[in-house]
C-alpha cells in the first residue's frame, strides 16, 4: 500500500527532517531535480545520448528551483536550454534563488511570455516547474494558456514534445485532483472551455500525492514515477500496512505495494480470502440478500452469487412470496426463501447469519426502510464471533433520501454503505459533487463516514473508502488498472454482494480492510475479464482471480 499526501503532510515530513539536520533543502532540491532527469530519460531512452533541445518553465516558488535544477542538469549534457520564469527572480525563496543564480552561470532566464515562447525552437522535452504542492489559487489566464494542452498540440505540429511535469502538472491541485478554474463573467459561461495543462510523464517526490490519483489527476499527470529524494525519518515512512486499520490522518492507496515495493498477493488481498482447513460449511459464514419481487430478482441473484464466489460458506437470497417461482428458476447452490416483510425477516435470520446485503432491486419505500431497519438491528447473539456485517446499496440508501438521519440512527460500525455519486448526494447533499467545493472527494466522504457513524464507499473511477475518524484509502481503477467496462448495469451489485461474501467469513479482517480488498478484487476480476464484460461475469471470474493470489 502506498500513502497518499497531502501537500501540508509533505511540507511536513520536508520541514522535519530539515529541522532535524539530517538533510538541508538545498539537498533535496538538488535530488529533486536529478531524480526527475533520471526519470525523464529512462523513460525516453531516445533522450539519454547525444544532445537535445529543453524548454523549461520555472515558476516563483521550489518548483521553480526543480527546475533551474533540471536546466543545469540537461545543460551539463549538452543541451540546448531556454529558461522561462513565471514571477520576479529577486522573490524566489532562498534554495530556489540560489538555483537560479547557478543557472545563469550558464544560461539565460526569460520573462515568462507566450510569444518568446514559440519564437524559440520547437523543444524535445518541455518541463512544466511552475507550480507544484504550492498551488493556491487558479493559473493566472496568460500561464494557461501557455500550458494549454490543445494550444501545445497545435504548436508542436508533427514535432515530438515529450512533456515532464515537476511534481505535478501546474493548476493541478494536489489535495483534492481539481483543475480550479478562474471566475468568469456570466455571460461568458456558455464560451467557456476550460483549459487542461497535461503531462506525459510527473515526477512526484518521497511519495504520491492525493491529486495525483483522485479527480482529474490521472487524467492530467500522465504516468507518474515516484523519485526517492532521501527522506528518511521516522515520519516518512508509510505509517500502516495494507490488511491493517488505516492510519487516522493519512490515505492509502489500495493496491499490494508497500513502501514502494511490490507486496505478494498472498499476503494481500490473499490474506482477505484465505479459508482455513477443515470444517463446516456455518463455520465460513452465512449471508442474506434480500431482494425485489416479480421481475426485479436478478440484481439481487448477482449479489447472491458473488457472496457465494467470494467464499461465503451460505448465502441465502430472501424473496417477497411472488417472486420465488422466479427465482427458483435462476438458482441452485445460493439457497431460496420467501420472506414477505420484515416481521417475517426476523424470524428467518437467526444468529448464524454473519453478514447481511440489502437494496439491489428492492425497490424504494417504506417496505425496504423496514428492512434495513430490521437488518441494522440483527444480533448475531452471544455464539457470535462478532456482529452482523451489514452492506447497504442502491435502493437501501434511496429510500432514505427524505431522511438520512433517520438510517444513520441505526448505522453501526460494521455498516458498509455502499453509494455512486447519484446515490451519494442524496444521502449527503450538501457533499455532493456539485456542492462540495474545494472539498476533496476523500475529505467529503470522510465527512460522510462520520455523520453516518459507519464506513463508506463512493465509488467511481477513483472510489473512496472512509471509516469514522479519519481513516481512508482510495482505489484507482486508472493507468494500468483502467477498466472503462466496469461500468456496466449491475456491477454495483456485485460488489455489495463480494463485501458481504468476505465479511461473512470468521477468517476475515477488520471490515475495512475487507471493504478495500474488495474494490480491489472487484476491478481485478474486471481487469482480467477485458472488454465486452457484462456484469454477471464478474462472479465467475472470480475463481481465476483466487487462483493468482498464490503468489
Ligand atoms: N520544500 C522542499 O524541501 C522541497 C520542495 N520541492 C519542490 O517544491 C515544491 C513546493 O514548493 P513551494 O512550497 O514553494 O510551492 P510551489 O508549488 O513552488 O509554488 C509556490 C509559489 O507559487 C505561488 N502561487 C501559487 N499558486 C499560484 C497561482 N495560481 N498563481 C500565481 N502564483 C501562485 C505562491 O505564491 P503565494 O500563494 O504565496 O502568493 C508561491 O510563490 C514541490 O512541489 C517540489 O517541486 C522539491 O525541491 C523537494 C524539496
Ligand atoms: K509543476
Amino acid at each position: 500500500m502506498t500513502e497518499l499526501l497531502t501537500s501540508a503532510q509533505m511540507r511536513a515530513i520536508e520541514l522535519a527532517e530539515i529541522d532535524s539536520g539530517v538533510v538541508t533543502g538545498l539537498q533535496l532540491m538538488e535530488r529533486a531535480g536529478r531524480g526527475a532527469v533520471a526519470a525523464a530519460l529512462a523513460r525516453w531512452p531516445e533522450l539519454a545520448t547525444g544532445a537535445h533541445r529543453a524548454m523549461i518553465l520555472c515558476g516563483p516558488g521550489n518548483n521553480g528551483g526543480d527546475g533551474f535544477v533540471i536546466a543545469r542538469r540537461l545543460k551539463d549534457r549538452g543541451w540546448d536550454i531556454d529558461v522561462f520564469l513565471f514571477g520576479d527572480a529577486e522573490k524566489l525563496p532562498p534554495d530556489a534563488k540560489i538555483n537560479h543564480d547557478l543557472w545563469t552561470e550558464q544560461g539565460t532566464v526569460t520573462p515568462l511570455d507566450h510569444d518568446a515562447m514559440r519564437a524559440c525552437g520547437k523543444p524535445d522535452l518541455f518541463v512544466d516547474a511552475v507550480f507544484g504542492t504550492g498551488l493556491t489559487r487558479p493559473l493566472p489566464d496568460a500561464l494557461a494558456d501557455a500550458l494549454d494542452a490543445e494550444v501545445m498540440r497545435k504548436w508542436r505540429g508533427s514535432h515530438k514534445i515529450r512533456r515532464l511535469a515537476i511534481d505535478c502538472p501546474s493548476g493541478l491541485n494536489l489535495d483534492t485532483g481539481m483543475l480550479p478554474q478562474p471566475d468568469k463573467d456570466e455571460d461568458e459561461d456558455a464560451l467557456f472551455v476550460p483549459k487542461m495543462n497535461c503531462a506525459d510523464l510527473t515526477v512526484a517526490f518521497h511519495s504520491l500525492k492525493l491529486g495525483h490519483k483522485i479527480g482529474m489527476g490521472p487524467a492530467v499527470c500522465g504516468t507518474v514515477e515516484v523519485v526517492d529524494i532521501g527522506l528518511t525519518g521516522e515520519d516518512a515512512t508509510e505509517r500502516s500496512m495494507i490488511g491493517l486499520p488505516p492510519d487516522r490522518e493519512r490515505v492509502r492507496l489500495i493496491d499490494p505495494i508497500f513502501v514502494q515495493k511490490p507486496l505478494p498477493t498472498r499476503f494481500w488481498p490473499g490474506s482477505c480470502v484465505a479459508k482455513e482447513v477443515g470444517g463446516h460449511k456455518y463455520d465460513f459464514g452465512h449471508v442474506m440478500v434480500l431482494s425485489g419481487g416479480p421481475g426485479r430478482g436478478g440484481a439481487g441473484r448477482m449479489a447472491a452469487r458473488t457472496a457465494l464466489r467470494a467464499g461465503a460458506g451460505l448465502v441465502t437470497l430472501l424473496c417477497p412470496p411472488d417472486a420465488l417461482q422466479e427465482n427458483a428458476c435462476h438458482l441452485n447452490a445460493v439457497m431460496l426463501r420467501p420472506c414477505a416483510d420484515a416481521d417475517a425477516f426476523r424470524q428467518i435470520a437467526d444468529d448464524r447469519v454473519t453478514a447481511l446485503c440489502l437494496g439491489p432491486g428492492m425497490g424504494v419505500g417504506p417496505g425496504t426502510r423496514a428492512f434495513v431497519r430490521a437488518a441494522l438491528a440483527h444480533s448475531g447473539g452471544d455464539r457470535a464471533w462478532r456482529e452482523t456485517a451489514i452492506v447497504l446499496d442502491a435502493d437501501a440508501l434511496i429510500s432514505f433520501e427524505e431522511n438520512p438521519a433517520t438510517l444513520f440512527a441505526d448505522t453501526h460500525a460494521r455498516t458498509v454503505l455502499t453509494p455512486h455519486e447519484g446515490e451519494f448526494a442524496r444521502l449527503f447533499p450538501d457533499l455532493s459533487q456539485a456542492e462540495r467545493g474545494d472539498l476533496s472527494k476523500v475529505d467529503a466522504v470522510r465527512i460522510a463516514a462520520d455523520r453516518a457513524g459507519c464506513i463508506v464507499l463512493l465509488k467511481g473511477v477513483d472510489t473512496v473508502i472512509a471509516q469514522p475518524g479519519g481513516g481512508a484509502s482510495v482505489h484507482s481503477a486508472t493507468g494500468p488498472r483502467s477498466v472503462p467496462w466496469l461500468a456496466t448495469a449491475g456491477a454495483g451489485d456485485v460488489l455489495a454482494g463480494l463485501i458481504a461474501g468476505l465479511a461473512a467469513m470468521p477468517t476475515s479482517p477488520d471490515l475495512f480492510c475487507v471493504v478495500e480488498a474488495a474494490v480491489w478484487l472487484h476491478c481485478e476480476a474486471a481487469l482480467q475479464f477485458g472488454p465486452g464484460l457484462i456484469a454477471e461475469d464478474l462472479p465467475d471470474m472470480l475463481p481465476k482471480v483466487f487462483s493468482t493470489l498464490a503468489t
